[in-house]
């Protein structure tokens, strides 16, 4: 053992007045009363440590790491510590005898270095056991005013049972008294006794009863849940958590509730049942919600399931239970959203999708008033080459008085005339053709057909044509037989010939009239206009003339500096500028008014074709116009009908018809496939046509046999077919019911055979119909450019002349410089000598403006085209 320090010998040994030493000795809590008491080695660290402490020694980094290097004591006799290095303590070397150095030093240094961690802990666990402290005082709260509430229920229970008990024994002592059995003394004040009783007792009693109901219904409510020994165990559960809101503590509550029922759950499940639930508890709804849908003609998907609240998803699968294929995006028919919504438990309705047409509908019949005489709308027909275009040219040069002197009409698609007999209008494109393409898409524009003869051709194709479509739209004809100049004009021929389409002459004691004309000469027009006019008059047309205009749009084309221009066709009311009109489903304001001579006007009433600018994109010929109130109707109706017209394609493209599906396919590049399940009455049938059609394969189809076999059609053969999008070839076999069934609800095509011949020739013709169309183009005209002219109006015209074939206004051209294309469009005007012209023939001069090119050069070719489809075949 080595040998007792006393304290002046450690005074000696660090360098320190023995009174210092005593004083720090005594300020690190170990009090010597002499110099010469001993110092034992625990003291000496005791000091050391205190020494440390008090000078704010800073451990260094290494030290910091290890708690014993931070006293650094080893056995060596002499270790140096620096204790110091702080004011004025300088630097302190210490001896140190090392005995007990690990008992001490790192735990020491642990706890200071353990401190801030063990803070943090303490601080978590504080606020945990302050939190659960919380809950458990609140569930306590609400287990006491749970206890109240229920004492208060015991409480009202038993005043009721005490006061029905008070009635019985009321009762039965009346009924005692009745008997006789009670003294006659006491009759009086007994029977008193029970009917105050039974007034003042028994009738509070039942409000009471009931009142005590109503209550126990309360603690159904979240802090129900807390009451009662499982509750004790949520707490517990909850304890850990900080913040416990009303609202978690509630979904907890619920949330605990659809666990298996245990403890005293079912007590409580009775309860609940006994008292009808509590009014605040969540309940999930026991009936499913059933919806009404309003459904229009088409929906799609996504729009159907919203309107059920139901995932996209589920109303997908729905559909692929009834057989129907539809993603979330397609658009499904009226009737197949109606099934769907019906086999998902809701209703549907008809959709009111029309109601802005029908706010539409009201403006049109608002326009009603007095009825005035309309002029006529005229239409020309005819075989070819009988003189239509000649006799509408003659008639508007003749007869459209033009704005400036020597100016030109403009071809807008109609003009009228003012006769002695009055107004007439034409429709200036000829042809039954036009006039049956208006009638197909439901206008009925037309009030009088002229039908031209030529009086040296007679009646040919097309002039009967003309009849049966003049008489099928229930128009008056008027019969012009044309070229009356010609020598060998036969007018009677006509009118004999035109005894067998049952068009009858006036002299042949008819009621057609005919007029003999030369568009030529202008000989018999004014007796045809005043035929026209006669006709007018016995047709008694009359219209509205005031209010808002509605009618029929008969051209339409986009100006490359106005923007989308219409003609239209008042109808009825009056059309003015500044209106605000829907048109198709485009829709604007009316910027400006332009009438056949390209002046401005600032309204067309009934019967007057116009030019309208300031529609939102261009209409279709046939499309109705109806003047609205304000532009936001006009967008309404535009839009919907848009929406409308947009889903119906959708549909249409949806269908899952054979006719689709090759259309779909043909439309592919590539190699094409046509899928076929072949089913034969005998097997060696099957092998002949599964050869013969396989057969048919070439590098731009491949007829592909899916599935084959004896026997009929079977619903597994539909299925297939259905999912793979393959014809079914019946062999002398039939399909059966549940096939046909498959088959009718995917539009599968079923095609019965009895020959192999047949079956090889009409597959052959639908693959075909696979292989779809090549586009061919055909140069139908050239026209070299002699000169340029710049006009501010038109920009760049080119002074052309017609050296091949015939340029036509509404063909697709190019110009070629030096036999290379340098632009490829389309023509915007094409004139002769100012006029507006359709074609231009080989041979004669003409303007040509190119539409968006104004780069032509004299020496340039306008070379103009046509694509015709022509159907490949294999
Ligand atoms: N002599 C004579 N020729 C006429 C008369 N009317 C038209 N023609 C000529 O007949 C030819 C055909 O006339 P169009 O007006 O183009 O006949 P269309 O019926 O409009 O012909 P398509 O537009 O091809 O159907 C032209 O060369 C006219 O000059 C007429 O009254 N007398």
């Amino acid at each position: 053992m080595s040998q007792q320090t006393t304290i002046r010998k450690l005074a000696a040994l660090v360098n320190t007045p023995v009174e210092k030493l005593l004083e720090q000795l005594a300020e690190a809590g170990m009090p010597f009363s002499g110099p010469d008491q001993v110092v034992t080695s625990i003291e000496k660290v005791k000091l050391l440590g205190f020494l440390k402490r008090s000078h704010g020694k800073v451990e260094s980094a290494d030290d910091a790491g290890e708690a014993p290097k931070k006293i650094t004591l080893n056995r060596s006799r002499k270790q140096e510590i620096t204790v110091g290095g702080g004011k004025g303590a300088g630097k302190t070397t210490v001896d140190v005898v090392v005995r007990k150095k690990i008992t001490l030093s790192p735990r020491d240094a642990a706890a200071d270095k353990a401190a801030p961690v063990t803070d943090e802990r303490a601080e978590i666990l504080r606020k945990l056991e302050e939190s659960r402290q919380r809950n458990l005082d609140e569930q306590r709260r609400l287990a006491e005013t749970d206890k109240q509430r229920a004492d208060e229920q015991e409480r009202i229970r038993r005043e009721a049972e005490e006061a029905a008990r008070q009635k019985a024994e009321a009762d039965a002592r009346a009924s005692l008294e009745a008997a006789g059995v009670v003294p006659d003394g006491d009759e009086a004040p007994a029977r008193k006794v029970a009917t105050s009783h039974s007034h003042s007792q028994a009738k509070p009693a039942a409000p009471r009863v009931e009142t005590a109901r109503a209550p126990a219904h309360k603690p159904r409510g979240s802090h129900a849940m807390v009451a009662g020994v499982e509750d004790d165990d949520r707490a517990s559960r909850f304890a850990g958590q900080m913040h416990l809101s009303a609202s978690d503590r509630a979904r907890r509550s619920t949330g605990a509730r659809g666990k298996p029922a245990g403890g005293n759950r079912p007590r409580r499940g009775t309860e609940q049942a006994r008292t009808g639930g509590g009014k605040h508890a969540f309940e999930r709804p026991t009936a499913p919600v059933v919806r009404e849908v309003a459904i229009g003609e088409t929906i799609t998907v996504a729009d159907l399931a919203q309107k059920l609240a139901m995932k996209g998803g589920e109303v997908v699968k729905a559909l692929f239970k009834m057989g129907v294929m539809a993603t979330i995006t397609q658009s499904i028919d009226h009737d197949t959203a109606v099934l769907v919504t019906e086999e998902l438990g809701h209703v549907a309705l008809k959709a009111d999708a029309d109601n802005v047409e029908d706010a539409l509908l009201a403006h049109v019949e608002e326009t009603q008033g007095e009825k005035v005489v309309r002029p006529p709308v005229v239409t020309i027909m005819g075989h070819v080459d009988h003189g239509k275009t000649s006799l509408l040219d003659y008639i508007r040069r003749t007869k459209v008085v033009s704005g400036e002197a020597g100016g030109i009409t403009q071809h807008i698609g109609a003009y009228h005339v003012e006769t002695d007999r009055g107004v007439i209008s034409f429709l200036d494109t000829p042809g039954h053709a036009a006039f049956s393409a208006m009638r197909a898409r439901g206008a009925k524009l037309t009030d009088i057909v002229v039908l031209v003869v030529a009086a040296d051709d007679g009646v040919k194709p097309q002039t009967k044509e003309a009849v049966q479509h003049a008489k099928a739209a229930k128009v008056p004809l008027i019969v012009a037989i044309n070229k009356i100049d010609k020598s060998d004009a036969d007018p009677l021929r006509v009118k004999n010939e035109l005894l067998g389409e049952e068009v009858v002459a006036e002299e042949f004691g008819g009621d057609t009239q005919f007029v003999e004309i030369s568009a030529k000469t202008g000989q018999g027009i004014d007796a045809l206009l005043d035929a026209i006019s006669i006709q007018a008059e016995l047709l008694e047309l009359t219209a509205v003339r005031d209010g808002r205009a509605n009618g029929v749009v008969i051209e339409s084309s986009l100006d490359k500096g106005r923007g989308p221009v219409a003609t239209v066709l008042v109808q009825a009311g009056t059309l003015k500028k500044g209106d605000y009109l829907v048109c198709g489903v485009q829709y604007g304001r009316v910027r400006a008014l332009f009438d056949e001579r390209g002046e401005q006007v600032p309204e067309a009433t009934p019967s007057i074709p116009v030019q309208v600018l300031g529609l939102s994109g261009v209409p279709d010929s046939g499309d109705d116009f109806v003047v609205v109130d304000d532009e936001r109707l006009a967008k309404d109706v535009a839009q919907q009908r848009d929406a409308k017209r947009r889903e119906s394609r959708l549909v249409a493209q949806a269908g899952n018809r054979m006719e689709d599906i090759l259309a779909q396919m043909g439309s592919g590049e590539g190699q094409q496939t046509l899928n076929l399940v072949v089913k034969a009455d005998v097997h060696g049938s099957v092998q002949a046509l599964r050869e013969a059609l396989t057969g048919l394969s070439t590098d731009a189809i491949r007829i592909n046999v899916i599935g084959s076999g004896v026997g009929g059609i079977t619903e597994s053969d539909a299925t297939l077919a259905s999912t793979s999008k393959a014809t079914i070839i019946g062999f002398n076999v039939r399909a059966d019911a549940s096939a046909r069934k498959v088959i009718e609800t995917n539009g599968v095509d079923l095609r019965y055979f009895s020959i192999i011949y047949d079956v090889i020739d009409q597959v052959k013709q639908v693959a075909s119909g696979l292989l779809g169309v090549e586009i061919r183009e055909e140069i139908i005209g050239i026209a070299e450019v002699r000169d340029v002219f710049r006009s501010s109006k038109f920009g760049a015209v080119a002074g052309c002349m017609v050296v091949e074939g015939v340029v036509k206004r509404n063909k697709p051209i190019r110009v070629l410089r030096d036999n290379t294309v340098v632009f490829e469009g389309e023509l915007e005007s094409l004139r002769r000598f100012k006029e507006n012209v359709d074609e231009v023939r080989n041979g004669t001069e003409c303007g040509i403006g190119v539409k968006a090119y104004n780069d032509v050069k004299p020496g340039d070719q306008i070379e103009c085209f046509e694509r015709i489809e022509v159907a490949r075949t294999l």
